[in-house]
């Protein structure tokens, strides 16, 4: 057994209120929010993880999430590393927009598919496959060799960014990707074999929340 990793997706920001596509955007946290990734570091503090590093993306809503789990955990202080290669999808020329509208204006089941399939890129935007090429090359040089030094990595990051890395860790087809959405706030702690693979998962609070 190597090391663990640690995925939390960012606490609600003011365009998951507003029910916006935010993509690359940079809107802050709810007070919700707030309390959601401070939520996220209580269950790391009770099931009593200490990290070695952590890495979040470049965009405010992620960094804060990532530094209220530090402080929860008592390790205010630790070095964290900041990447856009963690941004959450590009949203492309949807961003901005009202979800609701969306839906409206192109129907149901293309925002769905916009929004959760693995290869259809929403206009101007990133498909979670597109993700997945500059979060995986990212996740394989400089996390995954930390994990397998048997480090613990806290990754605060997107719901697709964090989607993207969660198809290869659990090994999920296109269409089960389809399904998955996860919950702000909830840590998924990963414990790796030495081959990379996974060795458990444990979710540290109610996934089926995702909204
Ligand atoms: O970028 C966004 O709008 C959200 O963070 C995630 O959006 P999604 O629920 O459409 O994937």
């Amino acid at each position: 057994m190597s090391g663990t990793l640690v995925l939390v997706r960012h606490g609600q920001s003011d365009w998951n209120l507003k029910n916006l596509f935010t993509g690359w955007r940079d809107p802050d946290l709810t007070e919700l929010g707030v309390e959601e990734a401070k939520a996220g570091g209580k269950a790391l503090a009770e099931y009593g993880i200490k990290f070695d590093i952590a890495f979040t993306s470049s965009l405010i809503r992620a960094q804060r999430t990532c530094q209220f789990v530090l402080d929860a955990v008592g390790q205010s202080s630790l070095e964290t590393i900041r990447d856009q290669a963690l941004n959450e999808r590009d949203y492309g020329d949807l961003s901005g927009l009202n979800k609701d509208d969306a839906r409206a204006k192109w129907g149901e089941e293309q925002v769905h598919i916009w929004r959760r399939s693995y290869d259809v890129p929403p206009p101007g935007g990133e498909s979670l496959r597109d993700t997945g090429a500059r979060v995986w090359p990212y996740y394989l040089t400089d996390i995954l060799p930390r994990v397998l030094s048997g480090q613990k990595v806290l990754i605060a990051a997107h719901g697709n960014s964090l989607r993207s890395l969660v198809m290869v860790l659990d090994k999920l087809t296109k269409e089960q990707i389809l399904k998955l959405n996860l919950a702000t706030g909830v840590p998924m702690v990963y414990k790796l074999n030495a081959d990379s693979t996974v060795a458990s998962k444990e979710v540290l609070g109610d996934m089926s929340a995702a909204h």
